[in-house]
């Protein structure tokens, strides 16, 4: 089946997608937050979690979650078959192709090695009358919510390379050759733009525990921090991992750049 040609958004409004993913992600993760987290719930590096999202993930690649150019990628699942460049489609600058490399590993281990330390609520939203808090299910939708929105927003990076790569053929050209990942990584980096994400993660996570406060919630004092803390370390990982799959990208042109010349 032939694949459409899907050409990528200019920079600045790939970077408003970016940040209309901010919101959702951390209302998301002040969500989380609230819940009590069953103790070994992420046991035998998160086999339970991968289970659930496995059944999850079957699902929504039966709806066409995970179709070509969603930018939507399963944890779970095998992934979608790269593009394979042709004389006649040789991925010209501007049209999005489809590389082989996946972030998600890297977002499962930080989830689980450096997000979930910070899921240690004893109270939970969740109103039990026999007063358990146990509630896995909850737990794991929220985990797997999360997960999807983390994975999108850094695989998103793939459109960013690719416009990158678009307006400054000339520059990338030469470190795609030269299979120059840490020059590739200095041509994506923008340290005035992760800034601007920081300050802009860090102003929507005070919005959401004043909301959260101002509304009567009942909450544990340390939320407010917890939160803060937590998005900081988030966003901190996330804008890395957004990077490597730039960088993953554009060497992934290496082969037809090669051949081209
Ligand atoms: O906006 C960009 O230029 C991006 O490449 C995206 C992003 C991010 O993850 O937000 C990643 C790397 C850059 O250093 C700045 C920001």
């Amino acid at each position: 089946l032939a694949r459409p040609y899907l050409p990528v958004p200019g920079l600045a409004q790939i970077r408003d997608i970016l940040a209309n993913l901010e919101a959702p992600i951390i209302s998301a993760l002040t969500e989380r937050i609230n819940l009590v987290t069953p103790p070994d719930l992420y046991a035998n590096d998160g086999a339970g979690l991968m289970s659930y999202l496995l059944a999850r993930e079957t699902s929504a690649a039966s709806s066409g979650r995970y179709d070509y150019g969603k930018l939507e990628y399963p944890f779970t699942l095998p992934p979608i078959p790269p593009d394979i460049a042709t004389p006649s489609d040789p991925f010209p600058p501007g049209r999005f192709h489809q590389d082989t490399y996946s972030g998600n590993p890297n977002i499962t281990t930080f989830y689980l090695t450096t997000l979930v330390p910070f899921f240690n609520s004893s109270t939970s939203y969740f109103y039990h009358l026999d007063n358990s808090t146990y509630n896995p299910d909850a737990v794991y939708n929220l985990d797997a919510t999360l997960l999807a929105l983390l994975s999108h927003r850094a695989h998103i990076g793939k459109v960013v390379a690719e416009t990158k790569y678009a307006s400054n053929v000339t520059e990338m050209t030469k470190l795609i050759k030269a299979s120059d990942s840490a020059g590739l990584l200095a041509a994506i980096t923008n340290t005035t733009q992760e800034a601007a994400v920081y300050a802009q993660a860090s102003t929507a996570a005070s919005g959401f525990s004043a909301g959260w406060i101002q509304a009567g919630a009942i909450l544990p004092v340390t939320f407010n921090s917890t939160l803060e803390a937590a998005t900081q370390t988030l966003f901190h990982e996330l804008v890395p991992i957004t990077s490597e799959i730039e960088v993953q990208y554009v060497r992934d042109l290496n082969v037809i750049l090669l051949r081209r010349h």
